[in-house]
């Protein structure tokens, strides 16, 4: 296939629910939607996952719209592409910025899986035809508030819940949410919220049966936690620390996790993801995708990369409903019974509904 013309939009939703992590507060999800033409006019959708300010890692909205246009669409345009492969092999020069990577090689991914007339997840290799998923909890201001929000995810039939804890909101609220719901499998997340100097106030989470606890020290860590680890019963989940299969092999040999959540925009990429997939099955550390409150776009690449066998874990891929009134694609991702059902239609398996796109772009350009 040859690129034509690549459109960029920056699209900004409102959520029906403000999300509280141990680094703030988002109400509405800002970001870049990327549209990728070939000449035969076959159009491919990517969706990027970096958000307005530089709080989850160090790309924003408007670092990755600069690589974006000063340097990775001039990359690909008019340019012969065979694989998605070649996508990020053309971009292998490039230093980090893996989220302004990972929206384009995701929307060569549609147009490759179109020009195939296969399914997104059949062409990376998934086989499910539906995944297990679970559900991310943003902090709530009291612990009964938290107690009932996890009622009501559970009551829905999400297959794990996952709270989001920091200093000041964990042992206490882990302990409540147990002694309300003894048998659902429940995990922590942290994002980067302590140090090695917090050991012993973490090891007091290990009573709580969790499944895991998810990037508990620094975001740019792996030695640090492999020390944790050896102080924890309960396995160490990375995301923020791994943004490679490198990565991901140098904490799985210093034995710094036991997990590890795979977010496509973090690693550059559904080609890298799917490295990163394969050489921890053949480690035996399972896997679970991640989330970045995604629209319609980057949740239907999820699901597709979800259908790939080691990803055993439910995942944060909730439905679209819990995040917006309205999402950008046809129909809305449902889910039932805590599942999704892996759409084997051709491509993502969802329809861009140009009409909601246009209500919530703030600004766009056309590059050809
Ligand atoms: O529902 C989702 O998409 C995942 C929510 C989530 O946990 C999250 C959301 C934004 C940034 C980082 C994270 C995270 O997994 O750490
Ligand atoms: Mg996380």
């Amino acid at each position: 296939m040859r690129i034509h013309k690549v459109i960029v939009r920056h699209v900004k939703m409102p959520m029906k629910n403000p999300f509280t992590t141990s680094f703030g507060t988002l109400h509405d999800k800002s970001f870049l939607l990327l549209e990728v033409h070939t000449d035969e006019g076959i159009v491919g959708f990517g969706e990027c996952v970096a958000f307005e300010a530089p709080w989850y890692s160090e790309e924003t909205v408007k670092t990755c719209w600069h690589m974006l246009e000063d340097f990775l669409i001039p990359m690909i345009l008019q340019k012969n592409i065979h694989h998605p492969d070649d996508v990020s092999k053309m971009f292998a020069g490039i230093r980090k910025n893996k989220m302004a990577i990972a929206s384009i090689e995701g929307a060569i991914w549609d147009l490759y899986a179109q020009q195939s007339n296969q399914p997104l997840a059949k062409v990376l290799g998934g086989n499910k035809e539906k995944i297990d998923v679970g559900v991310s909890l943003g902090i709530q201001s009291t612990i009964e508030k938290q107690i009932e929000v996890v009622g009501k995810y559970i009551a829905e039939g999400y297959k794990r819940i996952k709270v989001k804890i920091k200093p000041g909101w964990d042992v206490e609220v882990i302990k409540k949410l147990r002694e309300a719901f003894p048998n659902v499998p429940m995990m922590a997340d942290a994002n980067s919220a302590y140090t090695l100097r917090d050991i012993d106030l973490l090891k007091q989470l290990d009573e709580y049966n969790l499944m895991m606890i998810e990037q508990p020290l620094a975001y740019d860590d792996i030695v640090d936690h492999a020390t944790l680890q050896k102080h924890l019963k309960t396995p160490i989940c990375l995301d923020e620390s791994i943004i490679s299969l490198e990565d991901a092999r140098k904490a799985i040999e210093l034995g710094s996790c036991g997990v590890i959540n795979i977010k496509i925009g973090r690693v550059g990429g559904l080609s890298e993801a799917i490295k990163i997939h394969d050489y921890c099955q053949s480690k035996g550390i399972p896997v679970w995708c991640g989330g970045m409150l995604e629209a319609g776009i980057g949740r239907a690449h999820n699901i597709a990369l979800t259908s790939l066998s080691n990803f055993v874990l439910p995942g944060d891929t909730a439905g679209s409903s819990h995040y917006f009134e309205e999402d950008i694609i046809n129909p809305e991702v449902v889910v039932k019974d805590g599942t999704i059902q892996v759409p084997q239609t051709v491509g993502i398996g969802y329809e861009p509904n140009r009409k909601i796109i246009e209500k919530y772009t703030v600004s766009s350009k056309v590059y050809n």
